[in-house]
């Protein structure tokens, strides 16, 4: 029986873990070394720096993170002291790639932006940013990518970033990185960010560390003709709130946050466990019920034209409208006690249960075949 450390906001982790031993479950954000010191398993959120801190003298022999990114991991103290680990690569890359279209549905109805007939810059080209790729030409749309780190003719086109920044719509979705041939921490300093195009809208949904946050506070006085959506910030969760005012749509790093990518990322570590110590139980799997449309909503939907369609569909499921609203009230009144940074956590913590909407199927009577086409390519993401 294995001793297993987990945070106490993975969904299902008790159940799913508690095949393999004795569950403890802990605060991500401050666990230490003193509660890990007899786990033999660390699961871990994005909010738990896992390091020699926190590790030395402990007798962890596996970590596992439920999330795609792997920036608070000291990937290489791990190797160095033989701990096996493992990430949940692309268990939540749907509900992200959901987030942007969500977001620029969200400037459709509120700006009039037809962001159909825009160019999108994507830079890096993953789990996440590859399927926005693909999604976004499937809906035909006119994308190109930025990613010096892929063969270049894995999508095409491939661009240089001055490239993809001089694009009516940058998204991020690099992981933050400090070393190795192409850094990613700071990649938009302020010379970058002013090669944003007049009107463009910038989206960030990597890491907060790849945008410099105080060059984009720098500038966007400035530059009020852009548009600055951010699910992540710099210094999470002790976040600068003066940005708040400045930004189109602000969210607490819940890009990610479907109940499907959260499950999924439970999922995939338990069988990455099983399999490093051999247990062959490998099924820790949940699966979620499929959705579907609500009936209430239908004849409202088949009337409905493209931009209308998507943008029924993305609030139905996903309104960032409410995520906005929800994060400036809550970090604004918490500020005035000086706690937004708890707030910021707590936020991330009550995220109500939301639903990918990827595999709905919907014949709508409104669109010709093309529009049904680009629909359709929205719905499988
Ligand atoms: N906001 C959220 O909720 C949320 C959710 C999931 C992932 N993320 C973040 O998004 C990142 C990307 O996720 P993913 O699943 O696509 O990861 P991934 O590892 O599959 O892909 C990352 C891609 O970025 C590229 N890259 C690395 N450095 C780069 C650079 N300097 N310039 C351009 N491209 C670069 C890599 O070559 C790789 O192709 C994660 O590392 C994580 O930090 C955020
Ligand atoms: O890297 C990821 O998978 C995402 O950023 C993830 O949504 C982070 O969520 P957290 O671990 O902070 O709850």
């Amino acid at each position: 029986m294995l001793k297993i450390v987990a945070d106490e906001n993975i969904p299902l982790a008790k159940e799913t873990f508690a095949a393999l031993g004795e569950v403890v479950l802990l605060p991500g954000r401050n666990m230490q070394a003193a509660d890990v010191v007899d786990a033999d398993l660390l699961v871990v959120r994005s909010v738990t720096p896992v390091n020699q801190a926190l590790l030395a003298g402990s007798q962890v022999k596996f970590v596992g993170t439920c999330t795609i990114g792997t920036d608070h991991v000291d990937l290489e103290y791990l190797d160095e002291q033989g701990i096996g680990f493992s990430n949940a690569p692309g268990c939540n890359a749907v509900s992200v790639v959901e987030y942007v279209i969500a977001a620029l549905s969200h400037l459709w109805r509120n700006q009039q932006f037809e962001f159909l007939s825009k160019t999108v810059g994507i830079i890096g080209l993953g789990m996440v940013g590859g399927r926005l790729f693909n999604a976004l030409q499937a809906m035909s749309v006119e994308v190109m990518g930025y990613d010096p780190l892929i063969d270049s003719g894995c999508y095409t086109p491939m661009v240089e970033l001055e490239q993809v920044l001089a694009c009516d719509i940058v998204c991020i979705h690099a992981p933050l990185t400090k070393t190795g041939p192409y850094p990613s921490e700071h990649m938009l300093a302020i010379e970058q960010l002013a090669l944003l195009k007049t009107g463009a809208v910038l989206i960030n949904a990597g890491r907060g560390g790849v945008i410099d946050n105080r060059a984009l506070l720098q500038l966007l006085p400035q530059r009020q003709d852009l548009t600055v959506i951010l699910d992540v910030f710099e210094g999470e969760p002790a976040i600068d709130l003066s940005l708040l005012p400045l930004l189109t749509i602000a969210t607490p790093h819940i890009a990610g946050y479907s109940f499907d990518g959260k499950v999924a990322g439970t999922s995939m570590v338990y069988q990455a466990v099983c399999q490093h110590f051999d247990l062959g139980v490998a099924d820790g799997g949940v699966s979620l019920a499929a959705v579907s449309w609500p009936e209430e909503q239908a004849e409202c939907l088949q009337k409905a034209a493209l931009y209308e369609a998507i943008s029924l569909i993305t609030r139905c499921f996903y309104d960032i409208a409410n995520d906005d609203k929800t994060t400036r009230q809550s970090l604004t009144a918490a500020d005035k006690l000086g706690r937004a940074d708890e707030a910021f956590d707590q936020l991330r913590k009550q995220y109500p249960v939301r639903r990918q909407w990827q595999g709905l199927t919907l014949e709508l009577d409104a669109l010709d075949e093309g529009e049904q086409r680009i629909l359709n390519a929205m719905l499988s993401i």
